[in-house]
């Protein structure tokens, strides 16, 4: 696939950057697959809130339900895509000095009438998740669809400064630290592929 580097330069200038043309469309196709197959089969949880004892679900805050994607038990679409995540972040390391040890990722559903209220991805007392991923995967979608991901500027979170359409293949990359984000409800099943650059050593 293309090299990164052109989207990462982005990403140190705004802090965040959306490419269309980073995952090609044949595994955009495989992993959508794949992530039904995974919902058909029981394999999604619903999404939490909070991390351990704080950890709950709530859907007036957050609508999806999730799957991890296990790389030891990788099929053949989300081992490529984990094979591409590795390369980016040793580009990522080796171009902005982020230190990055580790990435996890999932997939994502939202229902219909669902989103995910404003949040910074970055727990305040737990601060090793830098860079957030998000990959959308729906064959098809339109501004009908709603479902945008609203950034709001990381000074003022108020201002919004850019509402991204979750277009099939299109993959948005930003600084966990610094941006709140919304995911506006949707009114068609929204699938997509969310996951973290960590500086600490995988679980
Ligand atoms: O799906 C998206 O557009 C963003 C999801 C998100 O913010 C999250 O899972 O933390
Ligand atoms: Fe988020």
């Amino acid at each position: 696939m293309a090299s990164t580097e052109p989207l990462i330069d982005v990403l140190a200038d705004q802090g965040w950057v959306v490419c269309d043309t980073a995952i090609n469309a044949s595994l955009r196709h495989n992993l959508y697959t794949q992530a039904v197959t995974a919902w058909t089969t029981g394999t999604f949880q619903p999404a939490g809130i909070g991390r351990g004892n704080t950890h709950a679900v709530n859907t007036a805050v957050r609508g999806d339900a999730i799957c991890w994607l296990e790389p030891s038990q990788a099929v053949q679409a989300s081992s490529h895509f984990l094979s591409w995540t590795t390369t980016l972040q040793q580009e990522l390391n080796r171009l902005l000095y982020t230190g990055l040890n580790s990435a996890e990722f999932h997939f994502a559903r939202y229902p219909s009438g669902q989103g995910y209220t404003k949040h910074l991805d970055q727990h305040k007392d737990q601060r090793h998740r830098k860079i957030s991923l998000v990959l959308y995967l729906n064959p098809g979608w339109t501004r009908a669809d709603g479902g945008e991901l609203c950034l709001y500027a990381a000074q003022d979170e108020n201002q919004e400064i850019q509402r991204i359409l979750p277009q099939p293949g299109r993959l948005v990359l930003f600084r966990s630290d610094l941006f709140p984000h919304e995911v506006l409800p949707c009114t068609q099943t929204r699938w997509s592929l969310t996951g973290w650059f960590r500086t600490d050593m995988a679980k």
